[in-house]
């Protein structure tokens, strides 16, 4: 494995454990205050967690939220400093980074948008040749376009370079085909770590005339009510059910959804 966290628990997190293999990606969601931050701190040697224990297999990159640069920095004086900074840097690798966001290298930090420092950033930390990536929330000042652009490019390092990443993002709707693995966290506690693909199988939503009880077996994730019909989303594995019940499953965004509203 290459990152792994054994019962984990710092402020507001209790518990947390789960592995991560190594070349996957894996996209950790929850709701504002989850340890989320917290989490990706302890992951990467920042925080000592106040029980349990993690480890990360290789060299760790990690790229915190608010993007700690020296605003005075020129793009080039940048890359210098990675260069600088790290036992192992590939100049080439952050060099082609920016040049597929077209980041100009004359200006200052302080001059960039919050997406092009994004990809300062980025560059920075790939250019350190990490075997993990963990990123806190790095979608967050990009556009639409530039996000998908990214999480491509990152996907096509993952695969090129057998690196493993690990981001927390709110954009659940965007990880679809992106992320192979999903953690969610709530209340400093994780509700979900399983592969994307299993979790999709697993969890059904089963639509019905009003009911109290779930039409089928398993574990009821979120049952809702209205005056003449019941909703039950069952990880149950997709069993069948008769009519007048209909099945169908959820979206990754659903699954999340239902996860947090649960443990609200
Ligand atoms: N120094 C501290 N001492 C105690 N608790 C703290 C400390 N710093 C942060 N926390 C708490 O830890 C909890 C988790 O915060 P964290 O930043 O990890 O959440 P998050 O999931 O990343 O949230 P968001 O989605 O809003 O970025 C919060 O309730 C926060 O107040």
């Amino acid at each position: 494995m290459s990152v792994v966290a054994a019962g984990v628990s710092k402020w507001a997190l209790r518990d947390v454990s789960f592995e991560l293999p190594p070349g996957s990606v894996t996209a950790m969601v929850g709701s504002n205050g989850s340890g989320k931050t917290t989490l990706l701190n302890v992951l990467a040697g920042h925080l000592k967690p106040e029980l349990g224990h993690t480890s990360i297999a290789g060299r760790v990159a990690y790229v915190p939220q608010h993007k700690p640069m020296y605003k005075s920095f020129r793009v080039k004086d940048v890359l210098e400093f990675g260069r600088r900074m790290n036992d192992i840097w590939d100049a080439d690798r952050a060099e082609q980074w920016l040049n597929r966001f077209r980041i100009p290298r004359k200006l200052q930090i302080e001059d960039l948008s919050g997406g092009e420092r994004t990809h300062v950033v980025l560059a920075l930390a790939l250019g350190s040749r990490p075997d993990v990536l963990m990123l806190d929330e790095p979608l967050a000042e990009l556009d639409p376009l530039a996000r998908r652009k990214v999480m491509r490019e990152l996907l096509t390092e993952v695969n090129d370079k057998g690196m493993t990443l690990i981001f927390s993002t709110h954009a659940v709707g965007e990880i679809a085909g992106v992320a192979d693995r999903l953690l969610v966290l709530s209340r400093g506690r994780l509700l979900v770590d399983g592969d994307a693909d299993e979790l999709l199988e697993e969890h059904v939503l089963y639509t019905g005339p009003h009911a109290s009880t779930s039409p089928v077996e398993g574990h009821v994730v979120l049952a809702k009510h209205g005056r003449a019909q019941s909703s039950f989303l069952v990880r149950s594995g997709g069993q069948r059910i008769d009519e007048p019940w209909t099945a169908r499953y959820v979206t990754l965004e659903e699954l999340v959804v239902a996860h947090l509203e649960r443990d609200l």
